[in-house]
């Protein structure tokens, strides 16, 4: 893994966005697959002013969400296509039948996630996936527990992760208790990955991705094994990853 300490969140985004938009412009017809959370907020801005200085164009750029709340309208202000409306798709040059995330109102859910794949295959497979990181380690919607070999499927999110989301609903009680997220081998299965993680409380979680022996119990220890990992973290994050430098597994 390439571990990359900004020191603050500003950098963090900084950087995260010159390293998509470096892919973007090596290829421009790249597939990106896309994060939503706090975490990539800062990149999704940074990327917007290099589409508006024209150093980029998403004119051709497929994106494939890694994540959807199931039973949430798509129109519904917290849904994850909104999120991305407001912070991406809307500001920049992509277009309609580029986007894809997954369909939360399906009627037949399970036939969703094969489409999904399907539509992934289509494509050609993701040549960058950006990765925000859950407290418990998830990935996408992958809570503790989930096989490595799985693709994209339904889950039941975890009462932590419930927790944390719950900060942009009115009550945790409105957090959504299930999504459809791609799975692990849908991630791994993607050329490049970049991991963004900020703030103190990740730190323990981004020592755990790092350094724990790989486990399903945490999700995010997969990436050990991906070929093409790049870590950006801010120094409140990297807290724990300096003192354990010298030992990596
Ligand atoms: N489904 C999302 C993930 O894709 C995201 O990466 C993670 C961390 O979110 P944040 O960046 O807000 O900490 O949790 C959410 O539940």
């Amino acid at each position: 893994m390439d571990i990359q300490i900004c020191k603050h969140y500003g950098e963090l985004s900084a950087k995260a966005a010159e390293l998509v938009g470096e892919q973007i412009k090596q290829k421009t017809d790249s597939v990106l697959g896309l994060a939503t959370g706090g975490t990539p907020e800062g990149m999704y801005a940074a990327l917007v002013d290099q589409y508006k200085n024209k150093q980029l164009s998403f004119r051709e750029i497929k994106t494939f969400n890694l994540d959807e709340y199931i039973g949430l309208p798509a129109d519904h202000p917290l849904s994850y296509r909104v999120y991305m409306d407001e912070h991406l798709f809307n500001n920049v040059d992509i277009s309609e039948k580029n986007v894809h995330l997954p369909d939360g109102n399906a009627t037949d859910l399970a036939a969703e996630c094969d489409r999904y794949e399907e539509r992934l295959r289509h494509a050609g497979g993701i040549d960058l996936q950006v990765l925000g990181l859950g407290h418990n380690g998830h990935i996408g919607f992958n809570e503790p527990g989930t096989a490595f070999e799985s693709s994209t499927h339904i889950v039941d999110l975890d009462e932590k992760t419930r927790e944390a989301n719950a900060r942009y609903f009115e009550k945790k009680s409105a957090v959504p208790r299930q999504a459809i997220t791609m799975g692990i081998q849908t991630i791994l299965s993607a050329r490049k990955v970049l991991v963004l993680v900020s703030g103190t409380d990740k730190a323990e979680a981004v020592r755990d991705m790092i350094y724990r022996e790989m486990t399903t119990s945490f999700p995010a220890t997969v990436l050990q094994k991906h070929p093409a990992v790049t870590v950006i973290a801010d120094e409140e994050a990297a807290t724990h990853l300096q003192q354990e430098e010298q030992t990596p597994n």
